[in-house]
């Protein structure tokens, strides 16, 4: 299992080392040792999930309020642009992105630290994303920034497709930053 770090601190990329045979692959996809000699706890990880969505579509970009929200993710089927922002209040890389694309071809597996937005974009016709958080669902905590703000700019590559009604109607960056000031501030 490789694993790479970005310039900016905090995400780490897991990526493994498939075998190819006359069947098809296996692949692991996640190793508990190398995740805790990378810092994480392996335990931590409370719940699974799995999204489907066609060429073109836009998920994000969601973070969450409080604790935030630790996340190992990972395109099972298709191909996906993943865009992490950090949103550590007080970081001195606030605002920066990382953009990475996660494949059934590396299987890479990319862990979002708490305190990141994250989104992603469909590139193929269609892909299975696949997550594991460390705290349980809790709407009430959501954050979302719209994926076409403008002070983020995010270089989306393919025309954008379908997106949900609260992906459209999320606020900038800039209404977030007031938000995470004010919250800071009582
Ligand atoms: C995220 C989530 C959603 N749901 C429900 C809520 C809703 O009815 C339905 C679809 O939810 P959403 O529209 O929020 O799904 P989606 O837009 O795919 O949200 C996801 O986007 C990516 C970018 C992430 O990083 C994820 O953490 C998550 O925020 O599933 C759960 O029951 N548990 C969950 O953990």
């Amino acid at each position: 299992m490789r694993v790479t770090s970005f310039d900016l601190p905090g995400p780490v990329l897991f990526t493994p080392e498939p075998h190819f045979d006359a069947r098809g692959f296996f692949t692991r996809t996640f190793d508990a040792q190398v995740a805790a000699e990378h810092g994480l706890d392996p335990t931590a990880f409370i719940q699974d999930s799995q999204s489907r969505s066609s060429r073109g579509v836009v998920r994000g970009m969601h973070g969450r309020s409080g604790a935030g929200e630790g996340k190992l993710v990972r395109c099972a089927h298709g191909a996906i642009l993943d865009v992490l922002v950090d949103i550590r209040t007080g970081s001195a890389t606030f605002g920066e992105q990382v953009s990475i694309r996660l494949d059934d071809q590396t299987f890479a597996h990319l862990y979002v630290p708490p305190g990141f937005l994250h989104g992603f974009q469909v590139l193929g016709e269609v892909a299975d994303v696949c997550y594991r958080i460390d705290r349980a669902h809790d709407p009430s905590e959501d954050l979302a920034v719209r994926y076409d703000d403008p002070e983020l700019a995010i270089d989306w590559p393919v025309p954008v497709g379908t997106m949900s009604e609260r992906d459209l109607s999320a606020g900038t960056f800039a209404a977030l930053q007031i938000l995470l000031k004010t919250r800071e501030r009582d």
